[in-house]
């Protein structure tokens, strides 16, 4: 079966709980003027809502590399959070044919609780695979994330940088057929990114189809085929790199 991604009219939408609701309307309304303010709406439990995402429908093939602009707030992450199961859609619906992997956050799907050890058997236990396969990949992701001591120590005693480098070995251990990933984890420091370099390409390379979201040009021109550019939750301009991209930078 060959990898895929269907969104159709998907909409995500997150409720707005903290300061009375009214005043809220009201207070963005003032600081955004006319233009945002559709975004917040009223859910049919009349609680004010921002909308993430309105109406996006895609689809995505085998051998495409797509990658997501737009600015700050524009969609980006709630969207690959659809497409890695992480939020359900409120409307509209979401299909990823294929193994999916996720470079997203790097606590995601890790019990803080349990050894980086533990977390990667289990892992690969979730994944299906045998004893012998858990144990090679216990052995690249050691090597890879070099912890020392720490691997065999639960995952709250980690600081930020050893939590990023087990995940990020972790997740780039099982090659998936779909591949969906933030920008920020092409953002370590640089020796990190020296020794990750290798192991994003060989993901990339062999993952059936990519969808990465960032903010910088250069990233988008080396991995992406295809560019989808949001804007307030919406689809702007879906097309080749070379015909968004320069859309994209010109609108600022
Ligand atoms: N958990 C949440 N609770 C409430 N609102 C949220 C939540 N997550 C996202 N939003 C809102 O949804 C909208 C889309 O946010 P999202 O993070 O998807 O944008 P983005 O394009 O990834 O932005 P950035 O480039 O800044 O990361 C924003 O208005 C944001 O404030």
């Amino acid at each position: 079966m060959a990898a895929g991604i269907e969104v159709s009219n998907l909409s995500i939408s997150f409720p707005l709980y903290h300061g009375d609701a009214r005043s809220l309307k009201k207070r963005t309304k003032k600081l955004v003027g006319g233009l945002k303010v559709s975004r917040f709406q009223r859910d049919d439990r009349n609680r004010v809502v921002v909308r993430a995402l309105s109406d996006v429908s895609f689809t995505v093939k085998p051998g495409e590399r797509l990658g997501l602009v737009g600015r700050n707030g524009a969609g980006k992450t709630t969207l690959l959070r659809a497409l890695g199961g992480i939020y359900e859609p409120v409307d509209g619906r979401v299909l990823v044919r294929g193994r999916l992997g996720t470079l997203l956050d790097t606590s995601l799907g890790m019990d803080i609780e349990l050894t980086g050890r533990e977390n990667i058997r289990l892992r690969g236990l979730f994944a299906g695979l045998s004893k012998t396969a858990i144990r090679e990949i216990e052995n690249d992701v050691e090597t890879f994330a070099d912890l020392g001591t720490f691997m065999d120590l639960p995952l709250k005693t980690y600081s930020s940088g050893m939590g990023l480098r087990l995940a990020f070995g972790l997740a780039t251990a099982i090659m998936p057929d779909v591949l969906v990933m933030d920008e920020w984890f092409m953002a370590g420091d640089a020796a990190f990114m020296q020794k990750a370099a290798g192991r994003i390409a060989g993901l990339v390379e062999g993952a059936e189809i990519l969808v990465i979201s960032s903010h910088l040009p250069t990233v988008l021109e080396k991995w992406c085929t295809r560019l989808i550019w949001m804007e307030q939750g919406r689809i702007r301009m879906d097309g080749p790199v070379d015909e968004v991209l320069p859309a994209y930078l010109a609108a600022g």
